[in-house]
């Protein structure tokens, strides 16, 4: 199995719109990743790699701070969107048959002007540089709703209509800023990874990698590592949209894996979780009844409590 590039460019963020003759072709491209393979890598998006840098950079700083310092920003912590803020190591499972997640993370999921933010000595614009690329990917993520909307013959409409609100908190939209920090194997639990085997939730995600280390699961079931391209974006079909397209588009498992032993590397990467408004509701858009309508919020929220364990 092989991941497809495809070449965006012709509705590259720095392009009004696209032309019917590019549309069509792109639409031929990614409907064929998203149906055969579920994944696919865009090249010439028009989001560079120094902007990439410069958010995995100063998420650097940020995660290597001691934990007090990052404990008064944790997720649960900020009332109006409880799925904001720092989520330390070991606490996420995103399979829960194994012990937590050897990561940290750091999610923007609320744009409110409100919301307290990390602020001091280098981290000055730490605010400024996560709410920046959160929009940059969700122009990106608009565009590719659009073309996927088209790859399927239905209104371009249909997906965008359910995405008004990315934002907002009435939207589960979130950029996540990852950090694998290095691994001693022989103090690690037993069966325990970096990020356990999961499918993501929502409609797309929008994947930036510093290196190697995910592996997405084939057809017949194994484990493949995906490269890492520079300059182009992994982008993914998660649940919802699967719901969504009665299974035409699939989304697939995947993990990463301890670095093997004695690498004391670290990993970055940033997660952007496309999802629809909290109350779109999700129907199958071939008309079947495949799948149940859903709310895309009560959904998510379902998922959470299996991801982080029910209380
Ligand atoms: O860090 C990665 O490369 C993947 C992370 C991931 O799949 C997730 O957080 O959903
Ligand atoms: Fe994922």
């Amino acid at each position: 199995m092989n991941i497809p590039v495809v070449d965006f460019g012709a509705y590259r963020l720095s392009e009004k719109d696209v032309a019917d003759e590019q549309l069509q072709s792109l639409s031929t491209e990614l409907k064929s990743a998203f149906t055969d393979v579920g994944f696919a890598f865009l090249r010439n998006t028009g989001i560079t790699q120094e902007e990439v840098d410069c958010v995995m950079d100063i998420s650097k700083k940020f995660f290597l701070q001691p934990d007090e310092l990052k404990q008064p920003f944790s997720r649960k912590g900020f009332v109006n969107n409880p799925n904001h803020g720092w989520v330390s190591l070991e606490t996420e499972r995103l399979n829960p048959r194994r012990p937590g997640d050897l990561k940290e993370s750091f999610n923007t999921a609320s744009l409110r002007p409100d919301i307290k933010w990390p602020s001091s000595g280098s981290l000055k614009s730490f605010q400024e540089f996560q709410t920046s690329f959160f929009l940059r990917c969700k122009e990106l993520s608009l565009r590719l709703l659009r073309v996927m909307a088209h790859s399927l013959g239905l209104n371009p409409e249909v997906f965008l209509s359910a995405h008004r609100l990315i934002g907002t908190d009435k939207n589960g939209t979130t950029l996540r800023s990852l950090y694998y920090p290095p691994v001693n194997c022989e103090k690690a639990k037993e069966g325990q990874l970096r990020c356990g085997e999961h499918s993501d939730y929502g409609s797309i995600t929008l994947l930036f990698q510093s290196s190697e280390g995910l592996q997405v699961r084939t057809r017949s079931g194994e484990f493949i590592p995906v490269p890492c391209i520079p300059g182009a974006i992994l982008i993914n079909i998660a649940d919802l949209m699967q719901r969504w397209t009665s299974d035409q588009f699939i989304s697939v498992l995947h993990r990463v894996l301890l670095p093997p032993v004695g690498d004391s590397g670290t990993r970055q990467s940033l997660a952007y979780f496309v999802q629809p408004d909290d109350e779109a509701l999700v129907t199958c858009c071939d008309g079947s009844n495949k799948y149940p309508p859903v709310t895309a919020g009560a959904y998510l929220t379902e998922r959470f409590n299996e991801s982080y364990g029910r209380s």
